[in-house]
């Protein structure tokens, strides 16, 4: 175990939550080997403050940018103090480390998406502040305008599914998702990034090395056995709600994954390819136009970090954990993500 692992912030009840979920089924309990498990803090799960964190951003709603279904540009109709704001009728759930950023940065591009820059934490860490101070963080919106927030820790929170759902059962719950090993090293990289003298991420991965036992109650690991997750999810939610884009693609074909994101909200298909190019330096898809500019926009540098070298028996072996739970996920889901 990774003690006090990074995350653990000043009034945070953390990205933490999820033992084993009411219902697990016996298949999945059986393979973790395991009953239940309190999830530790998610490791070093710092908040993305954007500028302008809590939404808003200089002269703008948080939305800014781009013409509304009725044709007012967002910055003006927040100085304007038109629309309202309304709770998220979208919210991108999870994973942490998956490309939950990209996306979201990406859609906020359409004209009828608006969507709060940082992440709230509402349904984890700040349930006891009520629905109105959640609503109050949103940006304002005109009929036809879907509001937004996401918040990764929430796929891995237990009481989550239950609180969007009593929030609205209609709530669209988008998870971005990425092999869980890379994941899991993108996480400790995170986590090295804030805190340099953590033991090496071979050592956290084992309960005992020389038995290959591995640490299951370690969040970077815990995280990415999403078939456990989304059984949580799955009490509250018909898996239609539930839009699962792959972290991957949305990487190799941005265009094609936002083509299926703007399907699933209801959306004119309006971010195409003509909106992406390939930034060689940064080795990732960026903006041609960021929302609300005429300029180029990348993702900023805390976003494709080098991963460690990791020791490849390692790597081995939490292919050979993950696999099972990868495949119960693939038959969940309906979708191949090709992990394997
Ligand atoms: N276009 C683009 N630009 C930069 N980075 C991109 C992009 N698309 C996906 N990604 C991947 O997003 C990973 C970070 O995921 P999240 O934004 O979900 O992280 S966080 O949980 O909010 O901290 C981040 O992980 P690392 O590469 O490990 O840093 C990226 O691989």
């Amino acid at each position: 175990m990774l003690p006090g692992a990074g995350g653990s912030r000043p009034g945070g009840s953390g990205g933490g939550g999820g033992g084993s979920a009411a219902g697990t089924p016996g298949t999945l309990t059986s393979l973790l080997g395991e009953g239940s498990k309190r999830l530790p803090q998610a490791a070093g799960a710092g908040p993305e403050m954007l500028p302008g964190a809590g939404g808003s951003r200089p002269g703008g709603s948080g939305g800014g940018g781009g013409g509304s279904a009725a044709g007012t540009p967002g910055t003006l109709t927040s100085l304007l103090g038109e629309g309202s704001k309304r709770l998220p009728q979208a919210v991108i759930i999870g994973v942490k480390k998956g490309g939950t950023r990209a996306l979201l940065e990406f859609l906020r591009v359409h004209p009828d998406v608006r969507a709060v820059g940082a992440e709230p934490h509402f349904f984890d860490r700040n349930y006891e502040r009520g629905l109105a101070w959640y609503r109050d963080l949103m940006p304002r919106t005109l009929e036809g305008q879907i509001t937004m927030e996401k918040t990764p820790s929430y796929f891995v929170t237990k009481e989550a599914p239950a609180r969007i759902s009593s929030m609205s059962k209609g709530t669209k719950l988008i998870v971005v998702v990425r092999d869980p090993v890379t994941r899991a090293i993108s996480d400790y990289t995170q986590t090295l990034s804030k805190k340099p003298d953590i033991p090496t991420f071979e050592s956290l991965t084992f309960k005992n090395r020389t038995t290959g036992l591995i640490d299951t109650s370690w969040s970077a690991i815990q995280i990415g056995i999403y078939a456990k997750h989304l059984e949580n999810w799955l009490l509250y939610f018909p898996i239609g709600q539930i839009l699962f884009v792959s972290g991957e693609r949305l990487i190799s074909d941005p265009a094609g994954e936002l083509g299926r994101v703007q399907d699933f909200l209801g959306l004119k298909r309006i971010i195409t390819d003509k909106h992406f190019y390939f930034n060689k330096t940064k080795g990732f898809p960026c903006l041609k136009k960021a929302e609300g500019s005429s300029k180029p926009h990348c993702l900023g540098k805390t976003k494709g970090r080098t991963h460690p070298d990791i020791d490849q028996e390692v790597v081995q072996r939490l292919r050979d954990f993950y696999r099972p739970f990868n495949m119960k996920f693939y038959q969940m889901t309906g979708q191949d993500f090709g992990w394997d």
